[in-house]
């Protein structure tokens, strides 16, 4: 199995820049997720990677070797599709097989290479089907093994889970982070899916419109995103963001948020000043019924048995959800009254980059 690098991606279609000085480290083993909205990029980052598309500049780094021109069966990866892209009239057995007999390989050697994959996709079973007679999570399963016959030393995936329904998604979730386990390989995965991205990675690249947002461990994202993109992409239900202004810079940021509340935040100053604007983001569950606090008119809840999740407004209208206990006694209509830890905030600036909180080390995007 193998490293990759990416130094310095960029590429245009025509005078569109889609992607820009992009460059990772991904290192032996590893499950990285690409995660962004629709058009931020990753596709087109993956199928570079793929030799699929070629970059405008930069290199591509396989174990140490620069394969930025090698054609895609010279690079040791092998991609999953979203589509599966399996022959209907082939047998799982001889779709599996496929690239191996491109390969020229027959006999008990593909016997054996077909036979091994199946079994850790628990395909054997099935080798004599043909496609039509799969679900789609089993057809899913034969492209990967596809993948795994060619032992590559990276695997890429393309959103391979978006066609399949939402239980089905879940099994599958589990079904490839046990994939990687076994196999012990480098992975690269793309999605537009922040779950898939929570549960699967050990580190997600967040893209936005052609850029890395963050590049960390799937905690990290969540603690200590490096910007507000970051911050409302990654958790469920999202994060809060109220306007506030900053009323002091002694002794921790103090701030006035839209409805009146004030508190003072445990974070790094030196870039703001009495008077600016900033946005305070508070996740759905950092937040508690209290006493005092940030004082939130209620207009849904949603019961979902374990937890309850109010949405509602502060101020002049800003949105606010909580996520709190499931038998919490709240009506629809009324006020409640939510208790903030001041170290649960993160505190955004005009541009959307986070201020750093004066005890968390700087960590690196
Ligand atoms: N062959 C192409 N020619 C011109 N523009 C392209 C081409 N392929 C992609 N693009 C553009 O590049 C940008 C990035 O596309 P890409 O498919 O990589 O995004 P994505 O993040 O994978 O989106 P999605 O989740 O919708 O697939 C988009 O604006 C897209 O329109």
């Amino acid at each position: 199995m193998a490293t990759l690098d990416l130094n310095a991606i960029s590429k245009s279609f025509g005078t569109a820049k889609v992607l820009h000085n992009i460059s990772l480290a991904i290192e032996d083993k590893e499950f990285v997720v690409f995660v962004g909205p629709s058009g931020c990029g990753k596709s087109t980052l993956l199928r570079i990677i793929a030799g699929l598309e070629e970059a405008t500049s930069g290199e591509i780094i396989i174990e140490g070797k620069d394969v930025s021109k090698a054609h895609p069966v010279d690079r040791g990866i092998s991609m999953v599709f979203q589509s599966y892209a399996l022959y209907p009239h082939l047998t799982v057995f001889e779709n599996i097989a496929f690239p191996l007999r491109v390969q020229k390989i027959s006999g008990s050697e593909l016997n054996d290479r077909v036979g091994r994959a199946a079994e850790i996709l628990q395909l054997t079973d099935k080798l004599q089907l043909k496609p039509g007679q799969l679900s789609g999570g089993q057809r899913q399963r034969v492209a990967i093994g596809r993948s795994i016959v060619r032992n590559p030393k990276v695997f890429l995936f393309d959103e391979p889970l978006s066609n399949l329904d939402a239980a089905l998604r879940g099994d599958m979730r589990v079904e490839l982070s046990q994939l990687h386990r076994q196999l012990d390989a480098t992975m690269v995965y793309v999605t537009h899916d922040q779950v898939e991205a929570m549960t699967m990675a050990d580190r997600i690249v967040v893209l936005n419109a052609g850029r890395v947002e963050q590049f960390g461990s799937p905690m990290e994202l969540y603690h200590h995103p490096a910007t507000k993109f970051v911050a409302s992409f990654i958790g469920q239900p999202n994060m809060n963001f109220i306007p506030a202004e900053v009323t002091s810079v002694r002794d921790g940021l103090s701030v006035l948020l839209e409805g009146g509340h004030k508190m003072t935040l445990p974070v790094n100053t030196s870039t703001v000043h009495v008077g600016d604007r900033v946005e305070v983001g508070i996740r759905p569950e950092n937040v508690a019924l209290g006493e005092s606090g940030l004082d939130v008119n209620v207009r849904v809840l949603e019961r979902l048995g374990g937890v309850s999740i109010t949405h509602g407004t502060v101020g002049d209208g800003t949105r606010f959800s909580a996520s709190l206990p499931g038998d919490v006694p709240i009506i629809e209509g009324r006020n409640i009254i939510l208790s903030i830890n001041p170290q649960d905030c993160h505190v955004f600036d005009a541009q959307g980059d986070v201020l750093r909180r004066q005890s968390a080390p700087e960590l690196v995007s």
